[in-house]
């Protein structure tokens, strides 16, 4: 059984233990619910009463917080009286959800006896136990997001990530170095709940779970990790095909994910797919800093989706597709084979629009199969969610035929996980009614023909209702009340009602029964006879269907694992037709993939940012980077110019390409990468206690530590964080220490406002100048956002002010300032120079010394070389 972590408490979830230790009240109830609380002291406890879940002592104080509801008392005249608060139980899922968001856990005891039948206290048993890692809730869960439960283990020189998606069946693990690796990994699994063995609750390697690891609520498995023997056992069925003992440490973590959730579902999940386990050198690896500071799933700005890179490139059409196709963005490829694999797919699709057309036309029509196959396992699906399941299997063979003419062997690799299920939907389509209600209660649940026995039920029901329909004209008939009416409430069942008008008429076979302001109700022994025969028959078929449709559930739960390999196929091939539907729709190409070497872009764009502009307003680059003379690209330009554009578009293209899909350029040769690493704009950390520079160099140096000459690296400002001086000799030691790299050097984008730092390129020949364009016209300027050769000398920056709108007076006084910054800096370190000549900002402007004024007024085309040294003497001498 999982126990609460309570590791560092506070009053986060699941990690106290909120109830007294001893009931203060000796009451049969409380009694039962202390048992309980025992059960699961990390839960809030919703305890079901009547029409209610009521929640006791601190949980009440709790919850009433978290769900805004108001907080009661039990017995108000006692001394001591006890906190109380409750939910109404129709609505409890959205209560629940409140909860989960919270990172709460919350145990649900319900009562599962009638309470008209039971004698003395009614039966209770907690019948599902909900976490944030543990939530399946279709009404509540991001239908485009994994909601992982992970789990870790520590082993001596390793350790094991184990990740569990409950809602859809998806298990993954994998072994990792001790190290930054872990908070990468949570960075882009962004599991919801982390779960440890017991003993390793304060493994000090939880030192590396990086921000969004230390805030995960976690939940303790008791005692000792399994051994890797235990762990083989407990996974028994769901082993990986292929194993070694190097995976041990990835075992025993699925282990522990795998009996976190045995404890708390009441149903062993069929769903859950074969253990997939992965190693991070098979992918391309980007840490958290490059995941968000690419804005790969979640804009910096909004925090949302929108402004993603997967929101902009997302176009699968089914729920399933869209959390396959993010899983790809994480974990974009590094074998040529499997990328070329994908990317052939993708232009087969290209190349055949009317077949894309009518294919995504029917994945549209898809529900999110593997969650409802997931609900089916856990017990938890309800007759439309079978119904769904059947449409999506019957519509498969129609899928499978308009793929089978493909040549790309990845779908045809796909399309037997899609067959085999044909003996289910026939099934489901005999035994399911054409439209059954949501609510299995209704009952119409199950088809005609499917039992006998409850053909007769209904029929037994549906003659009695038919008699008693009839009675009403016949009463009407024999005792002259033509108002005489039969109808039906829950407490007296049917009944005659005759008004007060015309009681004197009403024959001495009717027995009374009720009195209301106007009228009497009656019933008669042939009423209730035929009333008793249709209340059973339809109780008797209520049971009935519950039955018949439990044995269709399990059935369906039975082939878990072969619907959610379908499902996953299904998804796959989604995703390809969605990436192909993006491709035509936003014009990408199919990149040139390499192994090593050129990375050659032409007419690049920004993914993101192009979507964001109107039609033909964004600004395609060219970008070359080699081995030899173009490895490193130090890229000036002024603010706003769009430098960090470029830099990221170069990265996005790159994972776009080895994620399998097509890209924004007009042509692409890429080399595969290892590892794209980024260090994008000033952000602070201050939740995290780091300041912005800080925070800067921490990933710079994480950067430097890692990158190997396979990575692609996009520094964005560095040194901005701190004074001027400091931050160029850093900017300058971190480009430098790039170029030489292990003798070869790492392809690297480096965009900066030091334009000292072009300079670099004189001296290093793989380093070289480019800047973005821009004009200046009429005192303002004009952004070319064109990248062309060579730096640029000066940044600009009092002109982006003007165009941000600085009022004159600021922008004016900042202009002299400058100026006297300028002068201060030229003269310190280089040697001393002659005092009339004046900062940069006096050259350019053409003032002050006659020397100047003439320098300024100079037109160079008209020079040959002669006359410039002569006139260069001239000045010379008069500045003496
Ligand atoms: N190629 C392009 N075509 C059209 N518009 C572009 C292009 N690149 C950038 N932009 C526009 O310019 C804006 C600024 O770009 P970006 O942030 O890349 O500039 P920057 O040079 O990095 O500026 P700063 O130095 O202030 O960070 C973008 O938000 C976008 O709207």
């Amino acid at each position: 059984m999982s126990r609460a972590a309570q590791p560092d408490s506070g009053n986060r979830p699941g990690r106290q233990s909120n109830a007294p230790t001893s009931p203060p009240r000796d009451t049969p109830m409380l009694r039962q619910f202390f048992e309980f609380k025992e059960q699961v002291p990390d839960c809030i406890l919703f305890f079901r009463m009547g029409d209610f879940y009521e929640m006791f002592f601190e949980d009440a104080a709790v919850a009433s917080k978290v769900l805004s509801i108001a907080l009661t008392s039990r017995d108000k005249n006692h001394p001591d009286p006890i906190p109380m608060c409750g939910v109404p139980y129709r609505a409890v899922d959205s209560y629940l959800a409140k909860m989960i968001e919270e990172g709460y856990k919350v145990a649900v005891c319900d009562q599962v006896e009638d309470p008209k039948l039971a004698k003395g206290l009614v039966k209770r048993e907690i019948t599902r136990v909900v976490s944030p890692g543990m939530f399946i809730d279709p009404n509540h869960l991001p239908p485009r997001e994994h909601r992982y439960l992970a789990a870790l283990y520590f082993a001596r020189e390793s350790l094991g990530l184990a990740c569990l998606d409950l809602a859809s069946g998806e298990f993954l693990a994998t072994t990792l170095l001790p190290g930054p690796a872990l908070a990468d990994e949570l960075a882009r699994l962004e599991p919801a709940e982390l779960v440890l063995a017991e003993t390793q609750a304060a493994h000090p390697g939880l030192g590396d779970l990086g921000a969004r690891g230390a805030s995960l609520p976690r939940s303790l498995v008791a005692g000792r990790p399994p051994t890797p023997a235990q762990a083989r056992q407990s996974l028994e069925g769901r082993l990986p095909e292929e194993e070694d003992e190097a995976i041990d440490p990835a075992l025993i973590a699925a282990a522990l994910a795998w009996s976190a959730v045995l404890s708390t579902q009441r149903t062993s999940p069929e769903h859950i797919e074969r253990l997939g386990l992965y190693q991070v050198a098979s992918h391309l690896v980007l840490d958290a800093a490059a995941q968000r500071n690419l804005e790969l799933f979640r804009s910096i700005a909004g925090g949302g989706r929108k402004g993603s890179l997967l929101h902009a490139v997302d176009q699968t059409a089914t729920p399933m597709g869209g959390r396959l196709l993010k899983q790809w963005l994480a974990f974009p490829l590094r074998s040529l084979e499997a990328i070329e694999a994908r990317h052939q797919a993708v232009e087969e699709f290209v190349n055949d629009p009317l077949l894309l057309d009518s294919l995504r036309a029917s994945l549209n029509e898809l529900p999110d199969l593997p969650r409802l196959v997931g609900r089916a396992s856990l017990g938890q699906a309800t007759p439309r969610d079978l119904a769904a399941l059947r449409e999506a299997l019957l519509a498969l063979p129609g899928l499978r035929s308009m793929l089978e003419p493909l040549q790309s062997a990845l779908v045809a690799s796909r399309l037997e996980q899609m067959s085999g299920l044909g003996g289910l939907a026939q099934r489901l389509y005999e035994s399911l009614a054409p439209s059954p209600p949501v609510n299995l209660a209704e009952g119409g649940v199950i088809a005609a023909e499917v039992s006998p026995e409850l053909d007769e039920l209904r029929q037994l029901k549906g003659a009695g209702k038919d008699w008693i329909a009839a009675l009403q004209a016949e009463l009407r008939v024999s005792t002259g009340i033509t108002s005489l009416k039969v109808g039906f409430n829950k407490v007296f069942g049917y009944y005659i009602e005759v008004t007060r008008a015309h009681l004197e008429k009403v024959p001495e076979s009717f027995i009374r029964k009720q009195t209301l302001a106007n009228a009497e109700r009656f019933i008669t022994p042939e009423l209730k006879e035929k009333e008793a025969a249709v209340l059973g028959a339809e109780e008797k078929a209520l049971e009935l269907e519950k039955l018949l449709f439990e044995e269709l559930r399990a059935a369906v739960a039975a082939e878990g694992h072969r619907l959610v390999a379908a499902a996953r196929a299904v998804a796959e091939v989604d995703v390809l037709a969605g990436l192909a539907r993006l491709a035509l729709s936003r014009d990408y190409t199919r990149p040139r993939m390499i192994p090593a070497g050129e990375l050659s872009i032409s007419a690049g764009r920004h993914p993101v940012v192009e979507q964001m502009l109107k039609e033909g307003e964004f600004v395609p680059n060219d970008v070359h980077l080699d081995d030899e003379s173009q490895q490193v690209l130090i890229i000036t330009g002024p603010n706003m110019a769009g430098k960090s554009t470029i830099l990221r578009q170069v990265a996005l293209i790159c994972l776009l390409a080895q994620a399998g899909s097509f890209v924004p350029a007009a042509q692409a040769q890429l080399p595969l990468l290892d590892r794209v690493f980024t260090r994008v704009g000033a952000m602070d950390d201050l939740a995290g206690g780091r300041s912005t520079f800080m925070v800067e160099m921490t990933e710079t140096s994480h950067i430097l530590a890692q990158a190997t000459p396979r990575s692609l690296v996009i520094l964005d400002e560095v040194g901005r964080g701190t004074s001027t001086f400091d931050g160029l000799s850093l900017a300058w030691a971190v480009a430098e220490h790039l170029h030489d790299l292990d003798g070869v050097g790492v392809k690297t984008l480096f965009a900066t406002h030091y334009h000292e730092l072009t300079e670099l390129a004189a001296t290093h020949v793989r380093a070289k100048n480019f800047n973005v364009a821009v004009k200046q016209y009429q005192g303002s300027i004009v952004f070319l956002r064109r990248l062309a050769p060579g730096g640029v000398s000066r940044s600009y920056g009092l002109a982006v002010a003007r165009l941000a709108g600085l009022p004159e007076p600021v922008l004016e006084r900042a202009r002299q300032i400058l100026e006297r910054l300028e002068q201060g800096s030229r003269q310190e370190p280089a040697p001393p120079s002659p005092p009339a000549v004046g900062g940069q900002l006096a050259l350019f402007g053409g003032e002050g010394h006659p020397v100047l004024k003439k320098l300024a007024e100079l037109d160079l085309s008209r020079l040959t070389p002669l006359q410039a040294l002569n006139l260069l003497s001239e000045m010379q001498d008069e500045l003496g």
